[in-house]
């Protein structure tokens, strides 16, 4: 079990951190989400022993995580930290990356690890490329396959997949996903992307003013958003009197709605058009299958 225990930190006079308290279990998935500067990578990287901490505790089972002032060398073998700027080496193979840190003994079995280790993060044909030839997506890929080539405990990922492009991304999101929870690998997760949450998380912590301002499940979350920076995370929302937040997929054009509307513009999306329209003199946003014209005028009403 990770304990984390009355944790505050600062780098300069500001509390960056107050009074912070949560688990997570072998096994478990924890994103951390928040605003731009909330915390979120100070806080991976105290989990990871990188700074001493002035208050507060953090335990793995029985070991205590210390920050520099204790250990010669950051960090520990049971737990693996993929920053967002990656240190990989640059003038071998994506292969040798991988395998820096696996033993030699069993050549053959290194060899199995390392192709395993290609597959979850679908770098198969780069095996022999030179890390200063990847793009920045494929390093990022490269300093994924490495934390977890020893198999870590725990494994902390800052922005794991935010240089990867869209065409790659949600196949990477299932496989690490499913590899880490397979193998029971506790991972703690700094992101601005609800696609890496949703699907995947057990659990959400939200940082804002350096306090945990929500912790609960994505299914809670996204179900009951309790103000609108939770709702914000989550998609295009809007604040309706007598109604609260309401999401842009929770309004529907109807002949019984309530609201009456003027549209003022559609946005083509894919699956759907989002809508802006003018409700009473503010902006509304709302999901419809099909374009409506400019000054058409609607009804809508909320499903919740
Ligand atoms: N080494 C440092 N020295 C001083 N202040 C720092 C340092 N690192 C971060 N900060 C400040 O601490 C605050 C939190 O930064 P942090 O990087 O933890 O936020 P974040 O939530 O990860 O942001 P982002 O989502 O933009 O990556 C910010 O205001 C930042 O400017």
């Amino acid at each position: 079990m990770l304990q984390i225990k009355n944790l505050s930190f600062r780098y300069k006079k500001q509390a960056i951190l107050d009074n912070i308290s949560f688990s997570a279990k072998p096994g478990e998935h924890i994103s951390i989400i928040g605003e731009s500067g909330s915390g979120k990578s100070t806080l991976l990287k105290l989990l990871y022993g990188y700074y001493d901490l002035p208050e507060g505790e953090i335990f793995w089972k029985d070991n205590q995580i210390l920050g520099p002032d204790y250990n010669l060398v950051v960090g520990y073998d049971f737990m693996k930290y993929v920053a967002q700027e990656f240190d990989l080496m640059p003038y071998i193979s994506v292969s040798e990356n991988i395998g820096a840190f696996l033993s030699n003994f069993y050549p053959e079995e290194k060899q199995d690890r390392i192709n395993e280790l290609l597959k979850v993060v679908e770098l198969e044909p780069y095996a022999n490329v030179k890390v200063k030839e990847l793009s920045g997506g494929q390093k990022q890929r490269v300093a994924i396959a490495r934390a977890i080539a020893k198999e870590p405990e725990i494994l902390l990922l800052d922005e794991p997949f935010s240089h990867i492009d869209n065409f790659k991304k949600q196949s990477l999101r299932r496989s690490l996903f499913k590899y880490l929870k397979d193998h029971q690998i506790t991972c703690i997760v700094a992101t601005h992307d609800k696609d890496d949450v949703l699907s995947f998380s057990d659990e959400i912590i939200v940082l804002h003013d350096a306090k945990i301002m929500a912790q609960d499940t994505p299914q809670s979350l996204f179900n009951n958003p309790k103000n609108k920076l939770i709702a914000a995370f989550f998609g295009e929302y809007n604040e309706i009197e007598n109604h609260g937040i309401v999401y842009a997929h929770q309004l529907q054009v109807s002949e019984k709605g309530t609201l009456k509307a003027t549209v003022k513009q559609a946005y083509y999306r894919g699956t759907s058009y989002l809508i802006e329209a003018d409700l009473n003199g503010n902006s509304i946003l709302f999901e419809h299958k099909h374009a409506l014209s400019n000054d058409e005028e609607i009804l809508l009403s909320v499903l919740k």
